[in-house]
Formats: C-alpha cells, sequence, structure tokens
C-alpha cells in the first residue's frame, strides 16, 4: 500500500566476518582485557558497521528537524507554539545548545523545517521541506494525511542519501518541536507497549496539574483512534512532520550503512517506528544519552539498549547526540592508534 516501505529496504544485517579480528585487536591493545568497558562494546560495533579493522569518522553531521503540533493549542506543553519557529530563529543565529555543541564537537549542522507554522523565507542553513504549517490534531482526526506522511518520509531519506553521498559516516538526528513529547508518548505508548500513563512526562516542564491535564488529553486522543497497530499508520495519526522526516532519515542512514547516534525521547520515537520497518536499523544505532523525559527508558527497555551517558538531559535538538560524539571518536581512535602488547613491549601475560 505504501510505498515508502520500501525505504530502507536494502538495510543488512552487520557484517561479523571480522569479528573474531577486531576482538582480537581490542584484546590486544596495552590494557587488561575489557578494561576500556563500553568504548570497546563501542569500537567492536563501529568496526563492523564499516567493515574494517580500522574505523574512521568522516564529516559528522547533525540535522535538525523542526515541525509544528496541532495539539499544542489543547494545553499539552509548558510553552506556546511559537517557540518553535523562534527556537528556529535562535538555531540560524548560532544561539542554542546544539549550536554551542556543534561547534565544540565538529559537528556540521543543519536546521530543516518539516512542518513549522512560520514563513522563514530563504534562509542559510535553513533546508524548506515544509510539509505544512504544522499538523492538525490528533485529538480531531488524524495529524496528517498518507500522503503528508509519505511524503516526510521520502524527504527525510533524500536528505540523508545526500549527506552520506558527500562523505558523512556519521549521521545524528535532531528535533525542536513545542507538543512533540505528546506525539512521541503516544508512539510510545502503541510500539513499546506500553500503558499510556508510563509514556507521559512533563516534556518542557509542565506541573503537576498541567501533567495531569496531558495525560486526560492524550487517553482522549487514544480512545478516538480508530486506526490499527501498524507502526505508519500510528506515525500519520499522531503524527509530528519533524518525527516522520526522522523516520526517513533513520532508516536511509541504516540502509547505507552509516553509524547513527541516536538523541533522546522524540527521536527515539522515531526509532521505534522506522525499527518495527527494518529490524535490523538498531545494529547501527548508538544510544547517546539517557533523557530526563520518563517515556525514554520504557524506550529504551522495549528495544533492550542502554545509553551511553547519563546527563539529567531533557533539551533535544540533538544536544545529548552531540556531547556522545567524543566517545565514538574515543572508541575508534584507541582501535587504530593504541600500541599491542607487542609493539609497545608489554608483557602480555598474567601470572
Ligand atoms: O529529547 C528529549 O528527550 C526531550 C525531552 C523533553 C523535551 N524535549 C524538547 O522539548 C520540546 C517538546 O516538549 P513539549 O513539552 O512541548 O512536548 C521539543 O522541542 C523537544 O526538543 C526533548
Ligand atoms: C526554549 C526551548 C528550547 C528548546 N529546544 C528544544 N526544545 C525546546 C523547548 C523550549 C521551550
Amino acid at each position: 500500500m505504501h510505498s515508502f516501505r520500501k525505504i530502507g529496504a536494502d538495510l543488512r544485517p552487520l557484517q561479523t566476518t571480522l569479528d573474531e579480528a577486531l576482538q582480537r585487536k581490542i584484546d590486544l591493545k596495552t590494557k587488561p582485557k575489557g578494561a576500556l568497558g563500553r568504548l570497546e562494546e563501542l569500537a567492536l560495533q563501529l568496526g563492523r558497521i564499516q567493515n574494517t579493522l580500522s574505523p574512521e569518522i568522516v564529516a559528522p553531521h547533525l540535522l535538525v528537524f523542526a515541525g509544528d503540533h496541532g495539539a499544542a493549542h489543547e494545553g499539552i506543553s509548558a510553552y506556546p507554539q511559537e517557540v518553535t519557529w523562534q527556537m528556529v530563529e535562535n538555531f540560524l543565529a548560532g544561539g542554542a545548545a546544539i549550536n554551542v555543541f556543534a561547534r565544540q564537537l565538529g559537528w556540521s549542522l543543519q536546521v530543516v523545517d518539516a512542518g513549522v507554522a512560520h514563513v522563514f523565507g530563504k534562509r542559510t542553513g535553513l533546508i524548506d521541506a515544509k510539509i505544512a504549517p504544522g499538523t492538525a490534531s490528533y485529538l480531531e482526526g488524524p495529524a496528517m494525511t498518507d500522503a503528508q506522511c509519505h511524503a516526510a518520509i521520502e524527504i527525510g531519506s533524500e536528505l540523508v542519501r545526500q549527506l552520506i553521498q558527500n562523505g558523512c559516516n556519521v549521521l545524528a538526528c535532531g528535533e525542536m518541536g513545542i507538543g512533540n513529547t505528546a506525539s512521541a508518548s503516544l508512539i510510545t505508548h502503541y510500539l513499546a507497549p506500553a500503558p499510556l500513563n508510563s509514556c507521559i512526562g512533563p516534556g518542557t516542564g509542565l506541573d503537576d496539574v498541567g501533567l495531569i491535564r496531558k495525560q486526560e488529553l492524550l487517553s482522549v486522543a487514544a480512545s478516538r483512534y480508530r486506526g490499527n497497530s501498524d507502526p505508519l499508520a500510528i506515525l500519520t495519526h499522531f503524527g509530528g512532520f519533524e518525527i516522520a522526516m526522522m523516520t526517513g532519515a533513520l532508516l536511509a542512514a541504516g540502509e547505507a550503512g552509516v553509524l547513527i547516534i541516536v538523541d533522546g525521547f522524540i527521536v527515539t520515537a522515531s526509532l521505534l517506528i522506522a525499527a518495527r520497518l527494518q529490524p535490523h536499523l538498531l545494529d547501527y544505532c548508538v544510544f547517546a544519552h539517557g533523557s530526563e523525559e520518563p517515556g525514554h527508558k520504557i524506550q529504551m527497555d522495549a528495544i533492550g539498549k542502554r545509553p551511553l551517558l547519563n546527563l539529567g538531559m531533557r533539551l533535544g535538538e540533538g544536544t545529548g547526540a552531540a556531547l556522545a560524539l567524543p566517545l565514538i571518536q574515543a572508541a575508534a581512535n584507541f582501535l587504530v592508534q593504541m600500541a599491542s602488547f607487542e609493539s609497545a613491549g608489554v608483557s602480555e601475560t598474567t601470572i
């Protein structure tokens, strides 16, 4: 029915032919066996993804997808909808947290207007991929049409294919969209699956009263949903153009066999959809950080993954993913640059 089912269709399980050689190379480095802990797992994963004993990080790129949500007017966020476009302006001016971290850590950064309710005009650093000026409210019906969902997935995947053609071999997605934790909660509820209330949190900072209102509204939204549990049906109904575009982006990155650094709660909601379509996608992912949004732990448990960092963050924008890059770089570097027992003349045997 949906041709976008084909995106990611060539996604392959990771190559394991080099596993023994990679593990041996890791074990022969000048350190007690296993002493680099999770960096050793990262090095093995990177070697598998790139199918080499000497992996490298080339042109890491972060795409920040922004979109508005029809349901934002219902009182599901601590902030008003216009913060979405105002933060896009902040990204373009270089003043947001993600700009600071991207500059510090060597990421190329682009902002994608997936569906912000604002006219930006032609702007340097902004990719105009606006599907519509915000989704419809899922309290009234589907957030988007099948055609809009299809277009968003196609555009997200095409953007990533272009980046990879230009040499990028590490991709991260970030997002900005007032109200998008509510969409991510609904998606997590259906796909983890888990009880709805356990998937709902304060997002940008709702107080207890606000949280109860959000839970009530989302419970109404779920009770009105007449579709099935098909991941694309859920994406279409509960939306987020930025969430749909990231779904396409993640699938294309996995299909091209590049490392994906996964950010927080909303990006992982996109990943839950994408991984339902192509389960091997998870092999290409590193989970950067544990978000404070409570549904993130539910997502991680559902896919059996552990985040690298726990910094108490809940910002989005790709900030958690950005901060994990030096660890991944360190994993590649130790595998390539560290001396072996033999080359350094260090005794290998234990007594
Ligand atoms: O990435 C996360 O884990 C995360 C957790 C909570 C909030 N956010 C960000 O906050 C915005 C959504 O929050 P809300 O309360 O408006 O749904 C959106 O712009 C996200 O980038 C992001
Ligand atoms: C200020 C602000 C910045 C953000 N960045 C991502 N989500 C955000 C939400 C708010 C409210």
